[in-house]
């Protein structure tokens, strides 16, 4: 057992005492404890520096059920108590002073103390069952209990924010795809905030998940915020938080932004372009400040976010415009990722049809598809880019029972157009499902709205008289997507 006679704290035994006298009652002391110890548990082992069961009391013995205590000696200490951790004190010289240790339906409280010798070198360690019941402990283990259960909720809400998607999810061979990944790559490097620009469906999401996956915080929460899919009057209290009673209704407790849900880890600002000028400003303090204030507090809360936007507006024509802020635009603009849409590499298109079917299969039976689908894929100027693609693939391996896809049978699950353009002159249009000609008739509106204003959703969505959140909503929905932020 650790003696306090390598201890640098020495007992005061008085001015005439000499070192002989001191040591002999030390040496008194460490027995009268052990004995103190050995006779006040309800159990005690002593292991060397190999783990192995030196001695063992009868009062441990029949706590662990042994009938013959003696055949224990010389034992892994493990072979003898399954969860003991008195290796690891061995290993690390280092107590253990208080543990609750489950020897299978009892919870035991013991203490683990590493045996020193000469020269502070471990010669084994010893063990002390305290309690065999946890009666006189129960304040302790009730807090012990609340402890493991938050640590359990921790770690759910956690797993919640981990990231589903690597850059091998990014599925492409184009040049464009393979210098996206090459700075997606030296972006997760470092800290700094990285701006991925594209049209909808591109693959931005991924990308962000990707960067974080690789980055040195891929550990800690990744969490995603749609912009334009919130209303823009719960947008600041969303971001930033609302403290306890902000305003009527508001909950008790304090509710954390995203920011602080994403302290330490990566948060993902989709639509950045969507924010309005007001909270443009607010965001730009907290990535300047790195803090936060919460809705109806003066608190301020310190965090450390590593920031990825993204939007498929055209951010340096707002800013010109005035619609965007110069200075937020350069702070979330270090590293820039362009991802070009799908009808500049249609090259892209192959490969990714055989990655969504890959997906899509089940039991193994992977559906392919013939040249002339490829080539009629291969026509479509994908105004959904990679989400429109996989809606349609999907759509064909629900609807079209057959291992090989032809052109006529993804032809009708094409847009209008394209399937026009396939129709033999002449032919006169089918009559179709009310609901199919009313989701086109929508789907038409909402990109002749976007159009309009150049991208811009909430612009589009004040056109239609719609909210923007209606609009958003519609959008997915028409263009397959799932909604993947958390
Ligand atoms: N390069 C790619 N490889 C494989 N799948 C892709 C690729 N790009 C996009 N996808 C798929 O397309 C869908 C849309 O991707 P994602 O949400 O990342 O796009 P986005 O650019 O963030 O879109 P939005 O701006 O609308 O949020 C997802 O199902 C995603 O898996």
């Amino acid at each position: 057992m650790t003696t306090p006679e390598t201890s640098s704290e020495r007992p005061s035994t008085g001015p005439a005492a000499g070192q002989a006298e001191i040591e002999r009652i030390v040496r008194q002391a460490t027995r009268s404890l052990f004995r103190f110890f050995e006779e006040a548990s309800a159990g005690a082992i002593v292991v060397d520096r190999d783990a192995r069961v030196l001695w063992i009391n009868d009062r441990y013995a029949e706590l662990l059920g042994l009938t013959d205590p003696e055949a224990a000696v010389g034992q892994p200490v493990e072979s003898v108590i399954p969860q003991s951790q008195l290796r690891e004190v061995v290993r690390s010289g280092r107590p253990i002073l208080l543990d609750i240790m489950q020897l299978r339906d009892q919870s035991l409280v013991v203490t683990r103390l590493p045996v020193l010798g000469e020269g502070d070198q471990v010669q084994g360690a010893v063990g002390f069952v305290l309690y065999d019941h946890l009666q006189p402990l129960t304040p302790l283990v009730a807090k012990f209990r609340r402890l493991q259960q938050d640590l359990a909720r921790a770690q759910r809400a956690l797993a919640k924010r981990r990231v589903r998607y690597d850059l091998s999810h990014f599925v492409g061979i184009s040049p464009p795809v393979l210098e996206i990944k090459r700075k997606a790559r030296l972006a997760a490097e470092r800290n700094t905030p990285v701006l991925l620009l594209g049209e909808t469906g591109t693959g931005k999401e991924i990308l962000a998940q990707a960067i974080h996956g690789m980055s040195n915080r891929a550990d800690q929460p990744f969490v995603g915020v749609s912009v334009a899919a919130i209303p823009e009057n719960l947008l600041e209290a969303e971001f930033f938080g609302v403290a306890p009673g902000a305003y009527t209704g508001a909950s008790r407790e304090h509710r954390p932004g995203k920011f602080q849900l994403a302290n330490g880890g990566t948060l993902f600002l989709d639509e950045v372009g969507d924010m309005p000028l007001h909270l443009q400003a607010k965001l730009l303090r907290a990535l300047q400040e790195r803090e936060v204030e919460s809705v109806g507090s003066d608190n301020i809360h310190r965090v450390d976010v590593r920031v990825i936007a993204a939007t498929s507006r055209d951010l340096r024509a707002m800013v010109e415009a005035g619609d965007f802020r110069p200075d937020l635009y350069y702070r979330l603009n270090v590293v820039e990722i362009r991802v070009p849409p799908l009808s500049e590499r249609l090259e892209d298109v192959a490969p990714l049809c055989e990655s969504i079917l890959t997906e899509l299969a089940e039991d193994g039976a992977r559906r392919s598809l013939s040249e002339d689908a490829l080539a009629l894929l291969n026509g479509y100027h994908w105004p959904g880019n990679i989400r429109e693609l996989r809606n349609i693939l999907e759509r064909a391996v629900t609807l079209v029972p057959k291992p090989r896809l032809e052109a006529t049978d993804l032809a009708d699950l094409l847009p209008a157009a394209i399937r026009n353009a396939q129709r033999p002159a002449g032919a006169r249009p089918a009559v179709r499902p009310l609901a199919e000609t009313l989701r086109e008739a929508e789907a038409k509106a909402l990109a002749q709205a976007l159009e309009a204003t150049g991208g811009n959703r909430s612009a589009a969505a004040r056109l239609l008289g719609i909210s923007r959140s209606v609009f958003y909503e519609k959008f997915r929905q028409l263009s397959g997507g799932q909604d993947m932020l958390s």
